[in-house]
């Protein structure tokens, strides 16, 4: 898998040479480029933005940059293999399946815009060309995608076949399928006793059965507490 990243912050992902997306890109799992915006620019302050159409408050990042930047990391020709993503407050909330579609992808740009936003004609550009995602991580507003690409990134590439040592974890996570789609119970660990504090009993009874039963129970008892959306999808175990 390739990834690539669009910014005029690069920096921001230097950080995946430290993490575990470090690890995958040094096993050869995935590929990691990250690229300055402002290389596709050509006046003497690599202008990257101007006021929006129509008035309004802030700048709106040019398309000709983009276009460009394109042009030279993915090419002029249409290939809908190739995902490229654009973090925008306004997207589709981005979810654990999103996630586990995009972690068999061959390659995935992500776009991260900054001011307002971008010229809306890019992600025209791009959806003509390409398979485009515009989305969101929360109902909250950041200053940028970079932020946003990061957090897909790590969600993504943990996926990928290879990647985690143990894969049989995954299915036991908060959204996995394994876990009807339900929040994971809480977890414990030694030692027993921490500051008055218990290992709830069961857990310790080998009782494998009964483990599993406590584990359901917390698990629907935490997703009717925290996520009553989840309790009515197809893909939960409640209803
Ligand atoms: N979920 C979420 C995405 C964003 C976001 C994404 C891109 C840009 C570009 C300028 N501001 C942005 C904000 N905020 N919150």
């Amino acid at each position: 898998m390739r990834l690539d990243y669009l910014s005029i912050f690069p920096a921001y992902f230097d950080v995946l040479d430290i993490s575990l997306v470090g690890k995958a890109a040094i096993n050869g799992l995935v590929e990691i480029h990250a690229h300055d915006l402002r290389d596709w620019t050509h006046d003497r302050h690599r202008t990257v933005d101007d006021t929006p159409c129509g008035g309004g408050a802030g700048m709106v990042m040019k398309p000709d940059p983009w276009g460009e930047a394109f042009d030279e990391i993915i090419g002029t020709e249409s290939d809908p293999s190739v995902h490229v993503i654009f973090p925008a407050p306004s997207g589709t909330p981005f979810t654990q399946s999103a996630a586990a579609e995009l972690s068999s992808a061959q390659r995935i740009v992500f776009c991260c815009g900054r001011y307002e936003g971008i010229d809306h004609r890019v992600i025209d550009y791009a959806r003509s060309m390409w398979t485009v995602h515009e989305v969101s991580l929360g109902d909250y507003v950041l200053n940028g995608g970079e932020v946003a690409a990061l957090a897909i990134t790590e969600a993504v590439v943990r996926l990928v076949p290879g990647f985690m040592g143990n894969p049989e974890s995954l299915a036991e996570e908060s959204f996995s399928a394994g876990q009807d789609g339900l929040l994971e119970y809480p977890l414990f660990t030694r030692p027993v006793s921490w500051r008055g504090l218990d290992v709830p009993e069961v857990l310790m009874s080998g009782h494998h059965g009964r483990i599993a039963s406590w584990r359901r129970d917390e698990s629907v008892r935490l997703t009717r507490e925290r996520r009553p959306d989840l309790t009515d999808s197809d893909s939960s175990g409640i209803h």
